[in-house]
């Protein structure tokens, strides 16, 4: 099998993938993406996906399902969907929801411009809704714009961190042994209790797994398995592995997943998850100063200082001139964070060029883009209570981007004549717009911090 194009492997849009490339396998995926290719007179492989979304999620105990629960204020299923989408050998991505959130759905994939995927009706467990997704990737459904997949994968909706690779690993083991899942090693040993609530017998912990998804079959193994299924089957059961092996003697490839696998199922789960995805958009920040000597100055100033506080961050800085073409090319690779520099000024010119620049891009439709804008003043020439009418125009503007979903907060720094204090002012800033960029706290929009 030939190697699939140079770069090919590389994310489909739209949006970054929360999961990143970490460990990816970039020889397996060149070898199922020219598998998967159309081209003409070659062979493809057809991957769907099914994702379970039809629960209520009882043990969250609110009163929205858990999969429609904000995570910066985009449905948790929304990254999960995000995660699959941008794998570009997933033709079809089936979701089973309720009727009754039916239309819920329908907005969440229109507000987020989620492509490939179809709704189908979810049912009482969620093997039931499995088993709707799979019906409508059978052959033999009428009027349908799907097609039976070679394999397919099942993921559930509330597991949001799941890489190209580990879906890759699944979908080629499943290709060779007909099933396929994702594992983890236990974190508590599994006891069995006896009747009378004492403990009957433990599991030797280190023999066993926990099964995750995703998982992948063959397609005719899987939906096979679930025609010939009992009710109590579809009741009760919980492994779609098991199902497989019971009714298609089909033994599951077991593939080691990573620890992000996991599934949300607790409230304590929505805010690991919310600080996961806030970790990975808050990876880089972008200085923008304009092409003035002395913008330019305190602005790399600024960002040495930005380098050495945030030892984990990549720190770049861009000018606003040019048409900004370089700056237009870091939004286009997803950078999420802007600081923009203001020296001696208090009005907003830099900073508005820069935010039409970002409303024009589609960079906030999926997460919350951070705007800082820095403006420098020598307190002793001009104390800031002279500028304060005009900064305090921040406020109409950050209400105006939060619309677009990009957070502005103003922030005063102290440019003294004395080069220490500078540096202290400047590393008292970096402390500032670190927080801001971490924590994405909307309440602070429109406030002027002074550093
Ligand atoms: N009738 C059901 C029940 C569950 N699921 C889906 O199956 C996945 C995993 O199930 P689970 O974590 O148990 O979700 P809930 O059933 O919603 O949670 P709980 O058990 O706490 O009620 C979730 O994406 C869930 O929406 C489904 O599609 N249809
Ligand atoms: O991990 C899994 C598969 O092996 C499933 O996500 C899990 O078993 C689903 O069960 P429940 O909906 O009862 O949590």
């Amino acid at each position: 099998m030939e190697p699939g194009p140079p770069g090919s492997s590389g994310p489909a849009e739209p949006g970054p993938c929360l999961s990143g490339q970490r460990g990816a396998d970039h020889a397996a995926s060149a070898s199922l993406q020219s598998a998967a290719r159309t081209e003409p007179g070659r062979h493809s492989l057809a991957v769907a996906a099914v994702l379970p979304a039809g629960g209520c999620g009882e043990r969250m105990g609110v009163p929205t399902p858990k999969q429609f629960c904000p995570i910066l204020e985009r449905p948790l299923i929304s990254y999960t969907l995000q995660a699959l989408e941008r794998v570009c050998w997933i033709k079809d991505i089936v979701v089973a929801v309720t009727g009754e959130n039916m239309e819920v759905m329908k907005s969440i994939i229109q507000k987020y411009q989620h492509e490939r995927i179809s709704l189908v009706e979810a049912g009482v467990t969620r093997h039931r809704s499995i088993f709707s997704g799979l019906k409508a990737l059978a052959e033999d459904q009428l009027n349908s714009k799907l097609s039976k997949p070679e394999v397919v994968i099942i993921h559930d909706a509330v597991r949001p961190f799941v890489e190209e690779d580990v879906l890759l690993k699944v979908v080629t083991a499943a290709k060779e042994h007909g099933a396929a899942g994702a594992i983890r090693p236990l974190v508590s040993t599994v006891i069995s209790p006896s009747a009378d609530g004492c403990l009957d017998h433990s599991l030797e912990r280190a023999r066993h797994r926990a099964s995750e998804m995703p998982q992948a079959f063959l397609f005719d193994v899987i939906y096979e398995a679930y025609q010939q299924c009992t009710d109590y089957d579809l009741e009760f059961g919980t492994e779609c592995l098991q199902l497989a092996l019971k009714y298609c003697r089909t033994k599951a490839k077991l593939v080691e997943g990573s620890p992000d696998l996991w599934k949300v199922t607790y409230k304590r789960d929505l805010y690991a998850a919310e600080s996961i995805i806030k970790e990975i958009i808050s990876q880089e920040i972008c200085v923008v100063m304009d092409s003035k000597e002395d913008n330019k100055h305190v602005g790399h100033l600024l960002e040495e200082v930005l380098k050495s506080e945030l030892n984990h961050v990549k720190v770049t800085s861009e000018a606003l001139c040019h048409a900004g073409r370089h700056l237009q090319q870091i939004i286009l690779d997803q950078c999420y964070n802007f600081v923009c520099v203001n020296v001696m000024t208090s009005d907003f010119q830099e900073t508005q060029k820069l935010l039409s620049m970002l409303e024009e891009s589609n960079l906030s439709i999926l997460y919350p883009v951070v705007v800082v804008s820095v403006h420098f003043l020598d307190f002793k020439l001009v104390p800031p209570s002279q500028k304060i009418e005009n900064l305090m125009h921040i406020k109409e503007f950050s209400k105006k981007v939060k619309e677009r979903n990009i957070l502005l907060y103003g922030l005063l720094i102290s440019y003294p004549q004395d080069e220490q204090k500078l540096q202290e002012s400047l590393r008292q800033g970096a402390i500032i717009i670190a927080s801001l960029v971490k924590e994405r706290n909307s309440g602070l929009i429109g406030q002027l911090l002074i550093a």
